[in-house]
């Protein structure tokens, strides 16, 4: 981390293949900031959250993300910078043959945690944080939409990450069971850890208005107000 800086991308242009979508992207995300990301569809908000997670490579400008310089990344350090970064994404769904435990503990495995006291301890904590204890034992096909999505923050959480990246987590939720999530995404960037929501639900940004940033004719705006 560079002081509270947690995202910073200064004059970076972000292609896909050869075709320039964003460019010059100015950006800091701080410790604890809550942030929406909207832009139409093919506006480039999913490849602006690739350049954040290491998925897509930058070579103009500076970029930095949870500590790593986004210029010189290896793909070593792909795994590495994504164990800061929490992600709460459409297709990276809860594996639905075994239990909210197992779900966890097989994400704690994957990132190198050995000691089962303190696997034990974190499921516990993470579950608590989401307001789902109760569920551990349970098949995700058991919970309701809102509880699978409280889940998969769970499992965001578990690395202690830097900032929760979100592509629209409320999608396929009806609009109380969405109010819930954002306010627990909420209080999670209240805690500390930085929140970025790429959403298309203007309804719910009016009902917790926060910093807009948005993709449009191939920039990313700042401070954007909506109608
Ligand atoms: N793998 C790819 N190869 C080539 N072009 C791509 C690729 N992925 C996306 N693009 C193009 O990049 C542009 C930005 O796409 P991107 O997926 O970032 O938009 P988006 O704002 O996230 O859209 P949505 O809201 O539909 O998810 C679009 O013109 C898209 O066609």
């Amino acid at each position: 981390m560079i002081g509270n800086s947690i995202i910073k991308l200064q004059g970076v242009d972000i292609f896909q293949q050869k075709h320039l979508v964003l460019s010059d992207v100015n950006l800091h995300i701080d410790k604890g900031d809550f942030v929406w990301l909207i832009g139409q569809t093919g506006s480039g908000k999913s490849s602006l959250l690739k350049v954040i997670y290491g998925d897509l490579s930058i070579n103009t400008g500076q970029g930095h993300a949870g500590g790593y310089d986004l210029n010189k990344l290896a793909n070593k350090d792909i795994p590495y910078l994504r164990r800061k970064l929490g992600i709460v994404f459409q297709d990276f769904q809860l594996l639905t043959d075994r239990t909210i435990e197992q779900n966890l503990l097989f994400v704690m495995k994957a990132t190198g945690w050995k000691d089962k006291k303190l696997i034990a301890e974190r499921i516990r904590d993470v579950l608590e944080k989401v307001g789902l204890r109760s569920k551990i034992k349970k098949m995700p096909h058991e919970l309701s939409g809102g509880e699978q999505q409280r889940v998969v923050i769970a499992r965001a959480l578990l690395n202690d990450p830097e900032i929760i990246l979100a592509d629209e987590p409320t999608g396929n939720l009806d609009p109380d069971t969405s109010e819930e999530i954002v306010m627990l995404l909420k209080q999670i960037s209240l805690s500390g850890t930085a929140v970025l929501v790429a959403t298309h639900d203007y309804h719910i940004i009016r009902t917790f208005p926060s910093r807009i940033i948005k993709c449009e004719s191939g920039k990313v705006l700042e401070d954007v107000q909506i109608g």
